[in-house]
């Protein structure tokens, strides 16, 4: 195991979870920036990095009052912010910064005060997989998805399994919003998305934002929290059109992001105890669990449906419910990091018991980018 050389010494996310429909986007951002720096017992003035994706830096800083000499405003849409982690613990090794707050906020339900649509990555998109009839994530993820299913004999079960497991996770938090038990039938009964996406294999829309500070290791010890390190980060970028991925069966991202994180971080898998997987749609996980390595190809559905990331399974998965029962925004990275800290520092809703090595894995665009934190409760 590496020694960490960053720690995340305040978390938080909006005081609101869901629909908030009285704050705009800057808001949001800003109540989950000064509920982190509470926790972390800062003020804005001890802040001089700043990290965000959905607004301008500036913006953040601005209404913060904060004058960064570092800023990071990358913006490859779900796992930004996983990224921001990494980009962070790397500029305060170097000297650039000491304190990084990164923010998150968005008024996915509400729409509050939220900017044009960035079309940035889909202009290809637009000229070369629109016209065959797939439009945003729900449809064009269900080109990777059909693929695996002919291709593994994935069944449509197995996919609600992962919803089903998932929500047996979200039933022990109180501030998951689907929480009532389901069944395989129930997520199979309920309204056809887009084959084979039914609306609860689908991520939730809602509202809200969270917000992390990042420090050196060494000065992490004298905080108000008890420090979560980061062991080892990684990301990396394959393609951002789907139906050019290089498997469909598999992400080229997810496992060279996955590689390099467990290796910088020094752990095998048999080390970690906690792993939130992004989870926009059902088949995530999937794809998660075996391009990490946890299990090999085509094993992940019946895995899941054996309840071995349910609670109670010997690898607990997305434990605050996931974005498809505890709440989603274009960039839940953010959320999947909040859980992962929760259950290093031995706080969260449903915690597992003694965990000490989580991984937090994030997806960008449609399988276009991935980044994996590999976070520990031991400095
Ligand atoms: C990876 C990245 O970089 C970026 C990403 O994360 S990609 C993912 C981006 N996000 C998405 O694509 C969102 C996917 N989900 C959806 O589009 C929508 O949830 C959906 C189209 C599947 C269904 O939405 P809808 O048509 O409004 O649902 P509808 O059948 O009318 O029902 C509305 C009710 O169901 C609830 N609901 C909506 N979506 C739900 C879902 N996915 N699961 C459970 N309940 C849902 C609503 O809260 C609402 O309940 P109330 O009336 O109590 O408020």
């Amino acid at each position: 195991m590496r020694k960490p050389r960053a720690a995340i010494v305040g978390a938080a996310e909006t005081t609101q979870l869901g629909v908030i429909p009285g704050m705009s986007q800057l808001q949001l951002h800003c109540d989950a920036a000064l509920n982190a720096l509470a926790d972390a017992g800062l003020t804005p003035k001890d802040i001089d990095g700043i990290a965000c994706a959905e607004e301008m830096p500036w913006l953040i800083a601005h209404q913060l009052g904060i004058t960064p000499t570092w800023v990071d405003g990358t913006d490859v849409g779900g796992c930004s912010y996983i990224m921001h982690l990494s980009h962070a613990a790397a500029a305060i090794e170097a000297g650039l910064c000491t304190t990084v707050l990164i923010t998150h906020g968005e008024s996915g339900r509400s729409q509050v005060g939220v900017g044009p649509l960035d079309m940035k990555w889909t202009d290809m998109h637009r000229q070369f997989e629109l016209p065959f009839g797939v439009w945003g994530p729900p449809s064009l993820f269900t080109i990777p998805v059909l693929r695996y299913m002919k291709t593994y004999g994935l069944t449509e079960a197995q996919l609600a399994g992962v919803a089903v497991a998932q929500r047996q996770w979200a039933a022990l938090n109180p501030r998951a919003t689907l929480r009532a038990p389901t069944t395989v039938d129930e997520i199979l009964s309920s309204r056809m998305v887009a084959y084979p996406f039914r609306k609860l294999m689908c991520c939730l829309v809602t509202d809200g934002g969270g917000a992390l500070i990042v420090t050196a290791a060494e000065r992490a010890h004298d905080r108000a929290q008890r420090p979560v390190y980061l062991l080892g980060s990684a990301e990396a970028l394959e393609m951002p059109m789907i139906s050019q991925m290089e498997d469909l069966t598999s992400s080229k991202a997810f496992r060279v992001s996955g590689h390099h994180a467990l290796a910088r971080a020094g752990v095998t898998h048999a080390d970690v105890d906690h792993l939130m997987i992004y989870d926009a749609f059902a088949h995530l996980p999937i794809y998660g669990l075996e391009d990490l390595g946890f299990v090999k190809p085509g094993e992940a559905g019946a895995f899941i449906a054996e309840g071995r990331t349910a609670p109670g399974g010997e690898l607990p998965t997305n434990t605050n419910g996931g974005g498809l029962c505890y709440m989603h925004s274009g960039r839940y990275g953010m959320y999947a990091l909040q859980e992962g800290v929760r259950q290093m520092r031995g706080t969260a809703a449903a915690q597992v018991a003694g965990a000490e090595i989580s991984v937090v894995h994030g997806v960008g665009g449609m399988f276009g980018a991935a980044a994996t934190a590999v976070l520990s409760s031991n400095g």
